[in-house]
């Protein structure tokens, strides 16, 4: 009896997108498994790639060419049964191939690191046994190949038989260890050692009374030095009198460890908060694969609902998994989630470390943590026997993958609630238009917080046109009524939030006379400045047109393209206000690691009066001294060239607004707009979600957009401009007839950024309602298209996609 393995090897090409067949060597027959990494030859050569195995099966004969693994990596699967399954499910979803998805699962450090290796031969001649081994018995490719000279070099070499070459595949996951204590000696022995000691070596004494405490425990070197103040050099001592050994043991790197995070109790709930909660833990309980909407304004306690279904969950020996956005994943949310649930807790985002991660999946994986807080990739944890998943803010765009594979986390998170049974809660203030037309339907079940915790009341927000205020006092980026207020706030020692909207910076033009903005004739969609070819493009439909220099709408000649950054606005603030203590928060303030938190910690502790930032602190932010929120610029957003744009404006001036007013002071927030009259503006004014909902799903029925129709995305990209369109023509006859009648099928248009890394990005969007044959024909698309992929085009397919540029 022999047995195979069924591997998928790290090569993601069309070709290779299936399982290949190894021999298992006998030596190792009940120790490989399927979800283990292996090492395997492949292709032509001594090429080494690394492979993760799916099925190991007992076969009576065999082909007897079949290679066998070369190494095991893992002694444990690193994917279980249903990670694999998930990895096959997202591979088709996503039309990406199942090794890329399978490493999307894994911490980035568990992927293979590849090295070239020479080695050399019987025939290797004393001169380049000199010059190129210089004594070594092998040596690293990369580091002799460093001129198109010395590659020649080594090919000839290898050609002669000079050289070898080999391929080594690299585990980079690496655990971190420290040197512990360990007795030799028996209870009996260290009572004889202890006597036999001379009386004046109080240290050897300590040392040996250390060891007694122990009584066979191991612990660190460290920790037995705080605890019985016996320096190294005694132990060493020690260690050669043969009293004790020292273990490397394995220590977790804790991202948390030195943080001071105060245990916290379950909050006595409100009404809306307790029906919440009640409904939750029902579903978790039965158990029951109920998708909840929680539909909780800003400061309606949407994390203590959380907080409090996840201990019901824990209470049922089960695990929780809660998903955050990037840019949420505060100190402020850990400290909550840790605060209740201790050392139960694995925080995966990516501020930590490839260590810090690598460690955090292994606690998970070893059932040492039980919750899980995280961004998009979270979803992965290998948590076992799940009993709730949550999803906050669950309206984020940043939930769905930019890149291959393009899983959006809310589909995996609903996978997983089927395959273990339980609960979903998605939340928002501002829930995605696509799940709050499912609740509509039924699908999901939806639960609402429509007030602030106590009857706090939202903040009373204020529209300030900025047409007016232009006429006033020229350029300035500051409203007088947003000026007064930002000085009223620092005459009572309250703090201000102000956001400048970089979304659609500077790609379209407005008129700051009447707030006109250039849109599409046929999408009524804005268009998008193109500064390469000096043209408005529309970025659906291909429409073309000059920019214009006066105003089409009010013949003005103020109409230019719109943008500022946040160091200017922050210069004018200071010279404005010399007295304000600021803090900038954007991607260049925010770099270095670390610093987002250290900027909010600073704020939240008072070291200044206003925070100054882009998108990224609109959410999440829960500071009860901050009573004013400024948004400088509401309209940038709404000029992006996309469906998405109103929805999108609407939930981040919701979003911010709601930073205001949380606690005792009540808040003011002043929206600085060209578009005082915009709808999106409008409604988020008067905090009305549900008005906003109606009225969008009003016009997306009306234009054939999501949530009516389900979208996908197809992109071509090629060095050479005309192949990436002539592809992408070619693929819409192809496509054509293979879909039914109903089907729209928009573009082929150029990409709004047509030009990325001297590739040319061309795209066609399908909508349609009802395609069951679509994933097929998809995967059709991609097998057909691979031969051109190797020559240069590619062809990306994104389902759903969030962005279209
Ligand atoms: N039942 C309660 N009693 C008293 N305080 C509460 C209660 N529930 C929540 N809070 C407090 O109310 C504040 C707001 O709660 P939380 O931050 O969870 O709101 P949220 O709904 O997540 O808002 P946002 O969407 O703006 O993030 C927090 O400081 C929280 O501690
Ligand atoms: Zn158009
Ligand atoms: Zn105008």
């Amino acid at each position: 009896m022999a047995q195979i393995a069924q591997v998928l090897v790290d090569v993601p090409t069309m070709q290779t997108n299936r399982p290949y067949s190894y021999q298992i060597p006998t030596a190792w027959q009940s120790q490989v498994q399927p979800g283990m990494r292996v090492v395997v030859p492949f292709g032509r050569g001594k090429r080494r790639v690394q492979g993760l195995v799916l099925t190991c099966d007992d076969v009576t004969t065999f082909d007897g060419d079949l290679k066998a693994i070369d190494a095991v990596v893992d002694l444990a699967p690193v994917l279980n049964q249903e990670g694999l399954q998930l990895s096959a499910w997202l591979a088709q979803t996503t039309f990406a191939f199942q090794i890329t998805c399978a490493q999307t699962m894994l911490p980035a450090v568990m992927r293979a690191k590849y090295e070239k290796i020479l080695r050399p031969t019987a025939q290797t001649s004393t001169a380049v046994q000199t010059e190129i081994f210089q004594g070594q018995l092998e040596v690293n490719y990369d580091q002799l190949a460093t001129t198109p000279q010395a590659v020649s070099r080594l090919l000839r070499l290898q050609a002669a038989g000079e050289v070898d070459v080999y391929y080594q595949v690299k585990n980079q996951a690496r655990r971190k260890t420290v040197l512990g204590i360990q007795s030799t000696l028996s209870a009996a022995d260290l009572d004889t050692e202890l006597a036999a000691v001379r009386k004046g070596a109080a240290k050897q004494v300590a040392l040996l009374k250390g060891l007694q405490t122990l009584n066979g425990e191991v612990i660190t070197q460290k920790d037995f030095h705080q605890r019985f103040d016996v320096s190294e050099a005694v132990i060493r001592t020690g260690e050669q009198k043969g009293w004790l050994t020292r273990p490397a043991i394995e220590v977790y790197r804790d991202p948390y460890a030195t943080a001071d995070i105060q245990p916290t109790k379950p909050l006595h709930l409100n009404d809306e908060q307790q029906v919440a909660v009640d409904q939750i833990v029902a579903a978790v309980d039965q158990p029951a694969t109920t998708t909840f909407l929680l539909e909780g304004v800003t400061g309606s306690g949407k994390t203590e609902v959380y907080l409090q279904s996840i201990a019901a969950a824990l209470a049922q020996g089960k695990t929780a998994l809660m998903l955050v956005p990037e840019i949420s994943l505060t100190p402020q949310m850990v400290k909550r989630v840790k605060g209740r649930f201790g050392k139960a807790v694995a925080v995966l985002h990516s501020g930590l470390s490839s260590g810090e991660k690598y460690d955090e999946w292994r606690r998970i994986q070893r059932h040492e943590a039980q919750v899980v807080v995280g961004a998009r990739s979270a979803v992965f944890a290998p948590l076992e026997n799940i009993g709730l998943i949550i999803m906050d803010e669950e309206h984020e765009s940043s939930y769905k993958q930019d890149d291959a594979p393009r899983y959006h986390a809310r589909q995996v998170a609903l996978w997983r609630s089927q395959y273990h049974h339980c609960p979903v809660v998605l939340g928002s203030a501002t829930p995605s238009l696509e799940s709050r037309a499912r609740a509509e339907k039924g699908v999901y079940q939806r639960l609402v917080l429509a007030d602030r915790v106590n009857q706090r009341p939202l903040p009373k927000v204020s529209i300030i046109d900025m047409k007016n205020e232009l006429q006033k006092h020229a350029e300035s980026n500051f409203s007088q009524a947003l000026l007064v207020a930002l000085q009223d706030r620092l005459d009572r020692h309250e703090q201000s939030v102000l956001m400048l909207n970089r979304r659609g910076y500077s790609s379209f033009v407005l008129c700051r006379d009447c707030g006109f903005v250039l849109k599409c004739p046929n999408c009524d969609i804005s268009l998008t400045l193109h500064m390469d070819t000096h043209t408005m493009k529309c970025h659906y439909c291909g429409h073309e047109e000059a920019i214009p220099r006066i105003c089409p709408n009010c013949h003005s000649h103020k109409i230019r393209y719109y943008g500022t950054g946040t160091e200017k606005v922050e210069e004018e603030l200071r010279d404005l206000l010399p007295d304000a203590r600021i803090i900038r928060m954007d991607n260049d303030t925010t770099r270095k690691k670390g610093a987002h938190a250290k900027l909010l910690t600073q704020f939240g502790s008072g070291e200044a009066d206003i925070l100054i930032g882009t998108q990224m602190i609109a959410k999440g932010l829960d500071f009860p001294n901050v009573t004013l929120v400024g948004v400088l610029n509401a309209d940038t957003a709404l000029g992006l060239p996309d469906f998405r744009a109103s929805e999108r404006t609407f939930q981040l001036l919701t979003q911010v607004s709601g930073r205001a007013g949380r606690a005792e002071k009540t808040g003011h927030v002043y929206i600085q707009t060209f578009n005082p009259d915009h709808y999106a503006i409008r409604f988020a004014q008067h905090h009305d979600y549900e008005g906003f909902f109606k009225y969008e799903m009003r016009m997306r029925h009306q234009g054939g957009y999501p949530p009516y129709y389900f979208t996908v995305q197809i992109t071509a990209s090629d060095l050479d401009e005309a192949i990436a369109a002539k592809r992408m023509y070619q693929l819409l006859q192809w496509l054509k007839p293979r879909l039914s009648s109903q089907t729209v099928i928009l573009g082929p248009t150029p990409k709004p950024i047509a030009r990325v890394n001297r590739r040319y990005y061309y795209q066609i969007v399908i909508k349609y309602k009802q395609e069951p044959q679509l994933t097929a024909t998809l995967s059709t698309l991609l097998q057909e298209t691979q031969a051109q992929q190797r020559q240069g085009l590619q062809i990306a397919i994104d389902v759903e996609p969030l962005h279209f540029m």
